[in-house]
């Protein structure tokens, strides 16, 4: 199959050699010249912009032009896809691989003369050999229409799977992710409490022991594992600043609309905006008010 890919970034890039490993040809662009150079030396066909991108694309006979993009979510993807549009009609099929947002997915997929899917992609740069999972939404002639490639980028064809109608992958994508978040609130919570508790242990160690037979074992863990050996059981200069943050503030943000409690990840993302906040204004409001009502002393920024 012929396809673009537009975004060659950390994962466009795996996108286009996944592809082209699997026997496909893939014609690549990147605002960047520099990252659709390194596409080209992977044995991707150049293209100097989008137009340009389509004009190479020929779609074969009847066959409509397949496109995954790649590109950050938000304002990226619109200006892609209004960069497209001249060129796409009904038999045209774009993939948007990103954490778009599922309601913007939605609106895209009715504002575009082309088929629509959004793919909620899970692995990250570490899947490069392995494949990713893709959580596909949108019509599915244009899901099956791609299995060729989503057999190639994803692990295999276990990999990926059409989970109902247009917005449903991102959606699928958004709740992974705040269960990723919590999933890493847990582990991060258990290794404190062993870090600060009675015993003086190797946590590369504990992790590993873990990995191998455990309950709990998992992919997040052997990653806790990683971190321990390379960065040293007390994790050495890693800050206490964890960035990120909006599809854990879009999952909570769901669920309060649904009105399903998701304790553990709204718990999960107010760490993290925890994580940000030095001298955090309620905790010294909280200090302040313990005089106010019992005459407890009140700690002082230079006590410490
Ligand atoms: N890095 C990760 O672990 C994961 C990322 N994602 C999602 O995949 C998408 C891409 O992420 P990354 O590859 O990590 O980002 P990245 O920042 O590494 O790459 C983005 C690429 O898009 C290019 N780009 C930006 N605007 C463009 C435009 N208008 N036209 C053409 N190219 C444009 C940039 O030059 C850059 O090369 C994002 O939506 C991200 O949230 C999803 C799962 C995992
Ligand atoms: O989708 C991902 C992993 O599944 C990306 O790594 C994403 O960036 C993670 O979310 P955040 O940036 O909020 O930590």
């Amino acid at each position: 199959m012929e396809l673009g890919v537009i975004g060659l970034g950390r994962m466009g890039q795996i996108v286009a050699n996944r592809s082209i490993e699997a026997g496909h040809d893939v014609v690549a662009f990147d605002l960047s010249a520099e990252a659709t150079a390194e596409a080209a030396e992977n044995g991707a066909e150049p293209a100097d912009s989008v137009a340009d991108l389509c004009e190479r694309l020929d779609g074969g006979e009847g066959d409509g032009k397949r496109i995954w993009l790649m590109v950050p979510a938000g304002d990226a993807v619109d200006a892609t896809l209004a960069d497209l549009e001249p060129h796409l009609d009904a038999e045209d099929v774009v993939v948007d691989g990103g954490n778009s947002h599922f309601e913007a997915s939605t609106r895209r997929a009715a504002e575009t003369d082309a088929a629509y899917l959004d793919c909620g992609t899970s692995g990250g740069p570490a899947s490069a050999e392995a494949g990713f999972s893709l959580m596909v939404g949108g019509p599915e002639w244009a899901y099956e229409a791609m299995v060729p490639v989503f057999d190639a980028v994803a692990t295999g064809p276990d990999g990926h799977d059409r989970m109902g109608e247009s917005g449903s992958g991102h959606y699928v994508k958004m709740v992974h992710n705040g269960v990723e978040y919590a999933l890493m609130q847990a582990y991060g919570e258990g290794f404190e409490l062993l870090a600060d508790g009675r015993y003086d242990l190797d946590m590369e160690s504990v992790a590993r022991t873990w990995n191998n037979g455990a309950v709990i074992r998992s992919w997040l863990l052997e990653l806790c594992e990683e971190a321990f050996r390379e960065e040293g059981s007390d994790l050495g200069d890693v800050a206490d600043r964890v960035a990120g943050g909006s599809t854990g503030t879009w999952t909570v943000q769901e669920a309060l609309e649904q009105e399903v409690p998701v304790p553990l990840i709204y718990q999960a993302l107010a760490e993290r905006f925890d994580s940000r906040n030095e001298g955090r204004f309620s905790r010294r409001l909280a200090n302040r008010l313990r005089y106010g009502f019992g005459r407890h002393e009140v700690a002082r920024r230079d006590d410490d």
